[in-house]
């Protein structure tokens, strides 16, 4: 089938060369040029595990183009996937909508046979009605334009398994008017679903709310174990532990159990956030207040990393020296979008240490975000002279760094670990003192 996706950034992007990949005829498109032509010469403008050979592969063979053209976009397909970002309001919660606005406004009327828009974006519930009646309105005569909701689930660092073989398919159709929407997204995906991929049909709202909750329920699985990490540390438990024996309970799972300094990147925060602002408007406040409580969970573990980065350097930062590893947001990923990593990086340098960061992937976004902080060549070289050494994200990299050559370029051998990721054994046997968020 013909496609084409609008957006082409860490979801349009993967995507884009995933539909390709099962076969069907796709062009790419987006509006920032140096995007545009990385993309065309078949190189992914960021770091996702598997991309590049799937995007190569589909240029090679035809099967994937790009463009700015919306004109041509219009006449490509009849089927286009909406897939460009919805960030955060400055200064508020509620999601920044201008970009899907602009892609309904600037394709509906340039379309002359009857199409779906499928959206895949993020977005509050009730938009994309809002959005079906605006192409409607804006669409030429005669012209049929429905708008459908196909949300996207997919993690960075595992885009394209995740695309390619999802745990479940979800198309939100407008049923008070004539949908084609479900039998087209029945071909699109019909490898999945072949494959067992579970599809729920449902109306707009649900899908879009599905997607709301899928988030806000892993973001306060994260916040409940932090939650719990701040007791364990209190009371001398040890939250690594603790996890694994309530997560063989398998009405609870051991996944997203990992206790540290919590959640970040370009979705889970500001999807909460979005989903209370919803609900707001909506007349439910209260429904999400605890997600209220979620988000300072997740924050306040930030602040005391950098407490305890303060009490390994005798109760200052000012002049000490810190060396930190990880910027992105999570490993196998570049994004440093609300990277904790680099949230107490910064603040630890407000407090008047001189920080040195590595990251294996995410050097160039974090310089671009943080011009301020001082980047190393390497791990050991960001380690170089530190009074205690931070890891904030939990890159294989880390995992397996020799802790004994690691004390030759310290001056004080001081780690705390901020994803609970170290063997502490190995690194105490080198004679470091090791301390965490969460465990002895
Ligand atoms: N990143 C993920 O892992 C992920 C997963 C699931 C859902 N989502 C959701 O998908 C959406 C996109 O997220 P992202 O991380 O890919 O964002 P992104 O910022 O990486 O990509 C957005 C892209 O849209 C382009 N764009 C902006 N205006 C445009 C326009 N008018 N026409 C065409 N292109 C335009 C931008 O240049 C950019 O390349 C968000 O709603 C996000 O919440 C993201
Ligand atoms: O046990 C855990 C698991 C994750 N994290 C952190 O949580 C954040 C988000 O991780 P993850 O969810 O794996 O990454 P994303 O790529 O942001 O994916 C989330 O956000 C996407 C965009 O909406 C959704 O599509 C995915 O299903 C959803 O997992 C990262 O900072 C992780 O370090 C933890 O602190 N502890």
């Amino acid at each position: 089938m013909r496609m084409t996706v609008l957006g082409t950034g860490y979801l349009g992007a993967t995507h884009a060369a995933c539909m390709a990949d099962l076969g069907h005829e796709v062009l790419g498109v987006d509006v920032d040029p140096s995007k545009l032509a990385k993309l065309e010469a078949g190189e992914v403008p960021f770091y996702e595990p598997g991309l590049q050979e799937v995007l190569k592969r589909n240029i090679d063979q035809g099967r994937l183009k790009f463009t700015d053209s919306y004109a041509e976009a219009a006449d490509f397909a009849d089927v286009h996937f909406l897939a460009v970002g919805t960030p955060q309001k400055r200064g508020e919660y509620a999601a920044d909508l201008s970009y899907v606005d602009s892609v309904v406004e600037g394709i509906s009327g340039l379309i002359s046979r009857p199409s779906i828009i499928f959206g895949k974006s993020t977005v509050p519930v009730g938009t994309a009605e809002r959005l079906g009646r605006r192409a409607r309105e804006l669409a030429r005569d005669g012209v049929e334009i429905e708008v459908a909701w196909n949300p996207e689930f997919l993690r960075e660092g595992h885009a394209v398994d995740d695309t390619l073989r999802p745990d479940r398919l979800v198309i939100g159709v407008d049923s008070s008017q004539p949908t084609r929407a479900e039998e087209v997204a029945r071909e699109i995906y019909s490898d999945a679903i072949a494959n067992g991929t579970p599809i729920v049909i449902t109306n707009l709202a649900t899908a879009e709310l599905v997607k709301a909750s899928a988030n806000a329920f892993l973001a306060t699985k994260i916040s409940f174990i932090n939650a719990i990490a701040e007791v364990c540390e209190a009371a001398g438990g040890d939250v690594t532990e603790l996890a694994d024996a309530i997560g063989y309970d398998d009405r609870i799972g051991r996944k997203f159990l990992n206790a540290g300094i919590g959640f970040g990147g370009g979705c889970l925060p500001k999807d909460i956030r979005a989903f209370m602002a919803r609900a707001g408007e909506l007349g439910a406040n209260e429904a999400l207040s605890f997600l209220r409580e979620v988000d300072q969970i997740n924050m306040r573990r930030r602040a005391r990393m950098v407490e305890m980065a303060r009490e390994a350097c005798g109760g200052t930062l000012l002049g000490s020296r810190i060396g930190i590893l990880g910027a992105s947001f999570k490993p196998d990923s570049d994004d440093v979008r609300d990277s904790p990593a680099l949230n107490v990086a910064g603040q630890i340098q407000l407090n008047g240490a001189a920080v040195s960061v590595y990251d294996p992937k995410a050097m160039e976004n974090s310089r671009r975000l943080f011009p301020t902080l001082d980047y190393a060549a390497s791990a050991f070289d960001a380690c170089q002279s530190a009074d205690v050494v931070l890891v904030l994200t939990e890159w294989q990299e880390f995992i397996r760094l020799d802790p004994k050559q690691l004390s030759e370029t310290v001056r004080s051998r001081k780690v705390i670990d901020g994803r609970n990721c170290l063997d502490f054994d190995r690194w105490r046997a080198a004679g470091w003192n090791c301390r965490s968020l969460g465990r002895p």
